[in-house]
């Protein structure tokens, strides 16, 4: 059998630019051409044996249903695609395992045809990362050698399930909370592995989220960085006469307070005498207060405490307000508390109170707005309980329903054959929404006169484009009865160049995690408010051209075998 991969061009794994950018390698090195289930290369050899592997395909990759009742998508984990084909090529020892893998009858052309494999003849065709996306609609067109497009089937899928399902359920939870909110990821130690909690940091930046507490995330992808402290700091400390280093600095350097102990006990005992505090409460736990004391000495203008060990009512808050109180005697401002327990609603009302009341009785400008941070296995329904309760909590940390994708946990991408050798394929299914859409496609966004997205179409490749203010029939890809003329005010195309293997194609800039997080949010600020709500949205449409619809439903009844009744 003759080996005819190698005439594939030279390989360009070393150093592969797009438009004069360097492109990093995958960023989890778990990602290589193995990363595929076994059958990719059961098929690969299959193809090379009957000569058919160099057989130009094209595949789409998409979903048929938005995830967690909603009716929208985020789209993300493109550039990690891009990423992986930039460098995709088998080591011999990659190689070798796939030999010593595969039956022993499996020739050895094969495997010197895996030698010369890359991706320098295929073309990807995406959606934007961070772009708001639909069923049926083809997030990626991926056009090469079927046995290489095959092989690139299943990391593909893989990296886009998990990360556009997790940046979906980040713009949920941003939807709910509100756009002024501070929404922190706090995931790693609930995420499935080290590389769902990477990955969740990283998408759920994406998605909307302001921040993670995830260091190497934050350094791998410069997301910002935050946190706060946990119980075990509190309960760690026994006593004030733990404290031994007791002086603190003013903020602006003039002065040193001696005995910064003291001086917060100071201000306990105001609080517990003042007119607006008093009975509210009596003795407050004086661990809590030597922690507190101890971690704003640490920390003295990022102070923020953690108020829930004991009691938040009757000794955190209290605590706080005292240790907040003697920074702000030396200039220092304390950033707030955490709330990790309890009725968050109800507990973040009564500290705002006391803390109005701190700023009023004492003249602390601004004490009325120390911030409040809430946590304690949040997701979407609490934050929306919160919202109807009334709660005055300024910033979220949100874990395990976020980083889980506890409400649903994978997104139903998949990859399936549109044409081969010009030739367009459709897959056949008793569920409609299964059978795909045959054919190189192209894909616009339509939008009406408010501005907002109306429908998205997808075209054949030939076809013209729609234009702005010609009308257009934009039919459901399956149902007869349900089409629409458009006339729409601007026309989007969908699917741009990302790779063009060693071809000089201009391709897309991969943009840097900031501007697809802005894409994703503007986006998602444009689309009409139906779609977004979360009891029963309107589902946003995706159409056909009535060319393809007459063309997707010949190949249908070409293909599907006519029954025969006894
Ligand atoms: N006002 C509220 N409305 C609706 N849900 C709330 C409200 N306040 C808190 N919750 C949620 O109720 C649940 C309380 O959980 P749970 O009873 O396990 O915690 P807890 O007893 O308060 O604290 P701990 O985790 O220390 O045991 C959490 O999921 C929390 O997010
Ligand atoms: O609740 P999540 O949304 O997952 O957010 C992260 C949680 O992780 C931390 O505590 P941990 O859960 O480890 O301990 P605790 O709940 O027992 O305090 C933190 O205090 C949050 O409660
Ligand atoms: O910084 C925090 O408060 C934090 C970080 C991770 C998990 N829970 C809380
Ligand atoms: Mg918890």
């Amino acid at each position: 059998m003759e080996a005819a991969g190698a005439a594939n061009g030279p390989k360009k794994n070393d150093d592969q630019r797009n438009n004069g950018a360097k492109i990093d390698g995958p960023t989890n090195p778990m990602v290589t051409p193995l990363l595929t289930d076994l059958y990719q290369f059961t098929m690969a050899y299959a193809y090379w044996k009957a000569g058919k592997h160099n057989e130009r395909a094209v595949f789409d990759l998409y979903f048929r249903k938005n995830p967690f009742g909603g009716e929208y998508t985020i789209f993300a984990g493109l550039e990690d695609c891009i990423r992986f084909v930039a460098h995709f090529s088998l080591t011999e020892d990659e190689i070798a395992f796939v030999r010593a893998t595969l039956p022993a009858s499996c020739e050895d052309g094969f495997f010197d045809y895996l030698q010369s494999v890359d991706c320098s003849d295929i073309e990807i065709y995406s959606i934007s990362e961070g772009s708001v996306v639909f069923p049926k609609i083809p997030l990626m067109r991926v056009e090469g050698p079927i046995a290489v497009v095959q092989l690139l089937e299943t990391p593909f899928v893989n990296l886009i399930n998990y990360a556009s399902l997790v940046a979906t359920n980040a713009a949920r939870h941003r939807f709910v909370a509100g756009k002024s909110k501070l929404l922190l990821e706090f995931g790693l130690r609930r995420a499935q592995g080290p590389d769902g909690g990477i990955s969740a940091s990283k998408y759920c930046y994406m998605g909307g989220f302001d921040a993670t507490s995830n260091v190497a995330a934050g350094r791998l992808f410069g997301i910002p960085l935050r946190g706060t402290h946990s119980h075990a700091f509190v309960s760690s400390y026994m006593s004030p006469d733990e404290i031994l280093e007791k002086s603190l600095h003013s903020h602006d350097g003039s002065t040193v307070c001696e005995d910064f102990v003291s001086l917060v006990q100071t201000w306990l005992s105001k609080l517990k005498w003042s007119k607006q505090l008093a009975g509210i409460f009596g003795e407050t736990n004086q661990s809590e207060l030597a922690a507190f004391t101890s971690y704003a000495l640490a920390f003295p203008n990022n102070f923020l405490a953690l108020v829930d060990t004991y009691d938040v009512v009757r000794s955190g808050i209290p605590n706080f307000c005292a240790v907040a109180l003697a920074l702000n005697d030396l200039g220092h401002k304390a950033l707030g508390i955490r709330l990790d327990s309890g009725d968050l609603a109800y507990l973040s009302c009564e500290a705002r109170k006391f803390f109005h009341s701190i700023e009023k009785e004492f003249g602390v400008p601004d004490f009325g707005r120390t911030s409040i941070t809430a946590s304690n296995d949040l997701n979407e329904e609490t934050l929306d309980a919160l919202n109807k309760q009334g709660h005055e909590i300024d910033a979220f940390g949100i874990g395990t329903h976020l980083v889980t994708c506890y409400a649903q946990p994978a997104l139903g991408v998949v990859f399936k054959l549109v044409e081969i050798n010009n030739q367009p394929r459709i897959k056949l299914s008793e569920d409609v929404s299964k059978v795909s859409i045959p054919c190189k496609k192209r894909c616009y966004r339509l939008y009406g006169k408010e501005g907002y997205p109306l429908v998205d179409i997808i075209t054949g490749e030939n076809e013209p484009s729609p234009k702005v203010g010609e009308r257009i029939l934009c039919r459901h890809p399956f149902n007869e009865s349900k089409r629409a003329y458009v006339v729409p005010q601007k026309v989007e195309e969908l699917l741009k160049c990302y790779w063009s293997g060693n071809t000089d194609k201009t391709r897309e800039d991969l943009p840097s995690i900031k501007e697809i997080r802005n894409r994703c949010i503007e986006q998602l600020e444009q689309m009409r408010p139906d779609h977004m709500r979360r009891l029963n949205p309107t589902p946003y449409k995706v159409s056909v051209s009535a060319k393809l619809y007459d063309f997707i439903h010949f190949l249908w009844l070409n293909e599907a075998p006519v029954g025969e009744l006894q």
